[in-house]
């Protein structure tokens, strides 16, 4: 798939961390609100992220009415936050909290309501704090993507990253 996003050279292979999830088990949520994969959350993408072998993960996610942008297919920027959620998840294989730096997307073809998105993912590798992930979508033959990814994840101290925001989080009523 076309793609304009350029991995910097010096990236480093990154390990399992040895309790994280097994392959074939859910990863943990982020939180039960969050958008992108909370069950609790008022509107959201309720993604569930698989953890795979090695820094590898699998989601899938089910595409709405609501999500609707073009007539009958999925807005780009619905299908972009399910990239981030899925390879946002995948760094806590590594057991370490990331946040979101740089998010790459190649839309390849439409994608039609009531599609099941397929989210195939893996950790490509790190320098430093920096973490990069790919990822790609197809709607059931792995060998016709609809779509790609790329994105850099920054590892943050979690209580200090959130210290100033915490007091607007919402909760489950
Ligand atoms: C785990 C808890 C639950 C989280 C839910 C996850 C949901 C899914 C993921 C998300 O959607 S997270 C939400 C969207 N992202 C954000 O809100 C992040 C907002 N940005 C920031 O808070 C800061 O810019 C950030 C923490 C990413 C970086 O700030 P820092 O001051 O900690 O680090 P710094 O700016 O020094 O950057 C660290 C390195 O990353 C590089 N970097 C940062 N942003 C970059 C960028 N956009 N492109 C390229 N490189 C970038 C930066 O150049 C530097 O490289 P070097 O180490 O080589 O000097």
């Amino acid at each position: 798939m076309k793609t304009s996003f350029v991995l910097p050279t010096g990236i480093e292979p990154l390990t399992r961390h040895p309790n994280a999830t097994r392959p074939g088990q859910k990863i943990d949520l982020h939180h039960s609100m969050c958008y992108g994969c909370g069950a609790d959350a008022e509107v959201g993408l309720r993604i569930a992220v698989t953890a795979g072998e090695g820094l590898t993960a699998t989601a899938t996610m089910q595409v709405e009415n609501w999500m609707q942008g073009g007539p009958g297919v999925i807005h780009g920027g619905v299908l972009s936050g399910a990239f981030d959620e899925v390879m946002g998840t995948v760094p806590l294989l590594l057991r370490r909290p990331v946040v979101t730096g740089h998010l790459a997307i190649d839309y390849a073809k439409p994608i039609p309501l009531g599609s099941t998105v397929h989210f195939g993912c893996e950790i490509i590798g790190g320098i430093g704090r920096k973490i990069y992930t790919r990822s790609y979508a197809h709607l059931g033959d792995p060998d016709a993507p609809v779509a790609g990814a790329h994105a850099l994840f920054i590892v943050i101290d979690l209580e200090q990253h959130f210290a100033d925001y915490r007091d607007k989080a919402v909760h489950p009523s």
